[in-house]
């Protein structure tokens, strides 16, 4: 294939905050049965992109990671030399990227449109935001109608909360199983002044189909470059915005990563005490009663799923891989905390006698 013969191939990026939804709903996109073949980049924050990890039913080959950055700032090249070698690599029908929860679309779309190699074999199409229904009718304030100054993460991650919704074709407005439906109406109405060109879908567990995402040609560059988002970026580009990965509007991550198994009972008691500043936590960890099963964490805001996720594989190395994100972490006690509910070695109760309150299927 020469480069500028072939067609463009539709790209689809998926935004939104931290736990809204975006892996559900690339899960879903990858297990469409409307043909398409998806092609995956993730950029997860955190020193392990368990997200690539988490995203299921793939071969590795489907599902490309940038780790260890935003790619809304340090990783632009990265991802234009990424793009453009799966391009070279592979044929697939559409490129799907899951930006991280404290990414700004704006930059991630700009590497499409504006980097002559990367758009030489690529057309940006749909800018998709999921939004956490829940977070929001729990965090936005009618009075303003801007979120609240409590909101997780603080008026930084909430300003990227607004361009995550300006700056979109299709928003999805996830979780609504867990809001009243009359109280969906107002936020609804909210997210519809706030973006009046987008199709908002009203999802639970980002159930739409395949089509509503991908190779849609809703994007419209001109469009977007009137909105007040858009002209707020480029003014901010010029004063040199930059930020600083890990740190991210105020927001700090880390990986707690062991092979020795947790304790089951030491383990639930500390998960029912969260510490302060936590707003996810997400991975994968071994628990000694069930040595081969490999056990799923999945906290966003108030809601915590804990249980089989799987097996481990002949070839794997069962490890424990947390990820925990939020607002002045105190990384050491947590650390010390998460220790203290291992197994030790020796001189412990059998395993086989220990109770175990984690679900099983
Ligand atoms: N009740 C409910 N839970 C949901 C829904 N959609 C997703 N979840 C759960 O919310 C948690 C976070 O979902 P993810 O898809 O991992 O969210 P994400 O946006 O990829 O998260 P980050 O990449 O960390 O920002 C998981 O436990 C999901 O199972 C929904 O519609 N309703």
């Amino acid at each position: 294939m020469t480069a500028g013969s072939a067609e463009t191939i539709p790209v689809t990026i998926v935004s939104g905050t931290l736990g809204a939804g975006k892996t559900t709903l690339v899960n879903r996109i990858l297990e469409n049965d409307a043909g398409y073949d998806v092609a995956v980049l993730v950029n997860d924050m955190g020193e392990v992109n368990v997200d690539a990890e988490l995203v299921a039913g793939s071969t590795d080959d489907d599902v490309i990671d940038l780790t260890n950055g935003c790619i809304c700032c340090r990783l632009q090249d990265d991802l234009a030399s990424e793009v453009t070698r799966l391009a070279d690599e592979r044929v697939f029908d559409c490129l799907l990227v899951e930006a991280s929860g404290i990414s700004e679309p704006f930059p991630i779309a700009r590497t499409f449109v504006e980097n002559d190699a990367v758009a030489e074999r690529y057309r940006l199409d749909t800018m998709v935001s999921v939004l956490d229904a829940y977070g929001f009718w729990k965090e936005f304030d009618p009075e303003t109608n801007r979120p609240t100054e409590q909101a997780a993460g603080g008026r930084e991650l909430a300003d990227v909360l607004v361009d995550q919704v300006e700056f979109c074709d299709v928003l999805l407005l996830n979780k609504c199983d867990l809001v009243p439906h009359d109280e969906l109406d107002g936020v609804e109405s909210v997210v519809r002044e706030m973006q009046p060109r987008a199709g908002i879908h009203r999802t639970t567990h980002a159930d739409v189909p395949a089509e509503t995402v991908l190779d849609t040609n809703l994007f419209d560059f001109d469009a977007i470059r009137r909105s007040a988002g858009w002209k707020r970026r480029l003014a901010e580009d010029h004063h040199g915005h930059d930020h600083d990965h890990g740190n991210a509007h105020g927001v700090s991550s880390f990986c707690y990563e062991t092979t020795r198994p947790f304790h089951p009972e030491r383990f639930e008691a500390w998960m029912d005490e969260w510490p302060p500043g936590v707003y996810r936590a997400k991975g994968f960890f071994l628990l000694s009663t069930r040595p081969e099963t490999v056990m799923g964490l999945n906290r966003a805001g108030p809601s915590v799923t804990a249980g089989p996720i799987g097996r481990w594989q002949p070839d794997d190395e069962p490890t424990t891989r947390l990820v925990f994100i939020g607002a002045e972490l105190d990384e050491e006690a947590i650390r010390e905390q998460l220790d203290a509910c291992l197994v030790e070695d020796g001189a412990e109760v059998p395993t086989e006698e220990l109770s175990d309150p984690f679900p099983t299927a």
